[in-house]
């Protein structure tokens, strides 16, 4: 068994929507970011890739690379899901957090839930989406972004 954990962070700026687990969340405000600025599936990758000791996100998609502007973080889901496979490991369970004050995550986590099962190839009882806020203290306390952490348990396939 393996397990892995990752953490991200994107600042709000320009838009109407946050790009969530997969799932387009409407917002009155959108991320600054690269690709889609998915804090779920960024965090949820740096788990898989942590787990496996392969580095971190930056190193397989980098943001100086233009071929990851605007991207679709699915892309980067199915890549972590792929490598994983690869080193004969399977997803046992992951449990994400999202940290912040707006959107409300409750009413879209099955949505995010069968997404990102989809992607892992995994039964969706293996995903667990949850969400905070942080009482109005600090950076997502203030409105000024929104954070996700993961954890992951991988067993041999
Ligand atoms: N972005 C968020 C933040 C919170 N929730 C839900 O609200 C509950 C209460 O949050 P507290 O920070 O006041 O404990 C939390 O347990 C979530 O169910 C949410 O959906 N989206
Ligand atoms: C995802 C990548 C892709 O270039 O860029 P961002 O969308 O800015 O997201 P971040 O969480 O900063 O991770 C770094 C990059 O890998």
């Amino acid at each position: 068994m393996r397990i892995g954990q990752g953490f991200d962070v994107h600042a709000f700026g320009e838009g109407d929507f946050v790009v969530l687990g997969g799932v387009r969340v409407p917002h009155h405000r959108g991320v600054v970011a690269h690709s889609d600025g998915d804090v779920v599936i960024h965090a949820l990758c740096d788990a898989i890739f942590g787990a496996l000791a392969l580095g971190d996100i930056g190193r397989h998609f980098p943001p100086s690379d233009e071929r990851w502007r605007g991207a679709d973080s699915r892309r980067f889901l199915r890549h972590a899901a792929l490598l994983m496979s690869h080193h004969n490991y399977a997803l046992g369970n992951a449990d994400v957090t999202v940290i912040g004050e707006s959107p409300k995550v409750g009413p879209h986590a099955e949505a995010m839930r069968a997404i990102l099962a989809e992607d892992l190839s995994c039964d969706v009882g293996r995903i667990s989406i949850k969400a905070t806020t942080t009482e109005k203290l600090g950076f997502a306390g203030r409105g000024e972004g929104i954070a996700a952490q993961a954890c992951v348990l991988l067993e041999r396939a």
